[in-house]
């Protein structure tokens, strides 16, 4: 589902990623753990093309991310193409990003509606049941005001289901959450693995690396340091810097 080949990111001067490689299979969970500022997040965003890589190979479903090949020579796509790819990868960030003025039911029917042409009605039935799917149907008119941070999160996870996508992308979805809200999040998760979608989670939750992830890959320093079945490296690291990080969250 998703194929990375050398992929090098900067900012400026600075070199965030520098040559990542990686596979990850359909239907399955692939974790992310590094420390602060190691290129998880930079990396999730280049998959949907929010960020553009500046060199390597980014695929996904086996297009190339954001470019056409003709030779050997790339070209990039149109804004309106990228957008047309984009339908099909969900993301979730940390800050919820709701709109506020929409209540939690017409910000889960708004893209299908406004981008996909959807009829109202239709998208109603449909977002009422991902609603509940997430355990929020009683909150559908509610605002995101009048909705704990983990309610949020889980609208926000209905609301990019809602576009049916093929792919979901969550970028450390439970680190702005009161303790006591994260479980509620990682159970929409885990449901949502068990349904078999393709999902990339960047995250700081290990239990949930280690018991619904399929994958991890620990980065550091914009490169991937050491891959492999989570309960392996979380309880076995094979790099000096993967045993320093772990001892330091687990
Ligand atoms: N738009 C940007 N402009 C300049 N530098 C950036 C930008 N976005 C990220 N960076 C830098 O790139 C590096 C990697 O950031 P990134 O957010 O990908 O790390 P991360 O591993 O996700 O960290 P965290 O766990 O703290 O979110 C950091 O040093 C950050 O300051």
């Amino acid at each position: 589902m998703v194929k990375a080949e050398g992929v090098h990111k900067s900012y400026g001067a600075v070199e965030v990623l520098k040559g990542i490689d990686l596979e990850v299979r359909t239907g399955e969970v692939f974790c992310l753990i590094g420390p602060s500022g190691s290129g998880k997040s930079t990396f999730l965003r280049c998959i949907n093309h929010l960020e553009k890589i500046n060199a390597g190979r980014l695929y996904v479903d086996g297009e190339l991310v954001g470019y056409r090949q003709k030779g050997d020579k790339l070209y990039e796509l149109k804004d309106s193409e990228v957008a047309l790819k984009r339908r099909d990868i969900g993301m979730v960030f940390q800050r919820f990003n709701l709109f506020p003025h929409m209540t939690a039911l017409e910000n889960v029917i708004e893209a299908p509606v406004q981008v996909r042409g959807v009829g109202r009605a239709q998208a109603k039935e449909r977002a009422m049941q991902l609603l509940e799917r997430v355990g929020l149907a009683d909150k559908a008119g509610n605002y995101p005001s009048q909705l704990s941070g983990g309610q949020q999160q889980r609208v926000a996870i209905a609301r990019a289901l809602a576009m049916d996508p093929k792919l979901m992308l969550f970028d450390e979805p439970t680190s702005a959450l009161d303790p006591e809200l994260v479980g509620d999040v990682l159970d929409v998760m885990r449901d949502l693995a068990e349904s078999g979608m393709t999902m990339v989670v960047v995250t700081h939750e290990m239990g949930f690396a280690r018991e619904v992830g399929d994958s991890l890959v620990f980065m550091d320093g914009g490169v991937v340091v050491e891959s492999g079945n989570p309960r392996d490296v979380l309880t076995d690291p094979q790099h000096e810097r993967t045993k320093a990080f772990l001892s330091k969250v687990l």
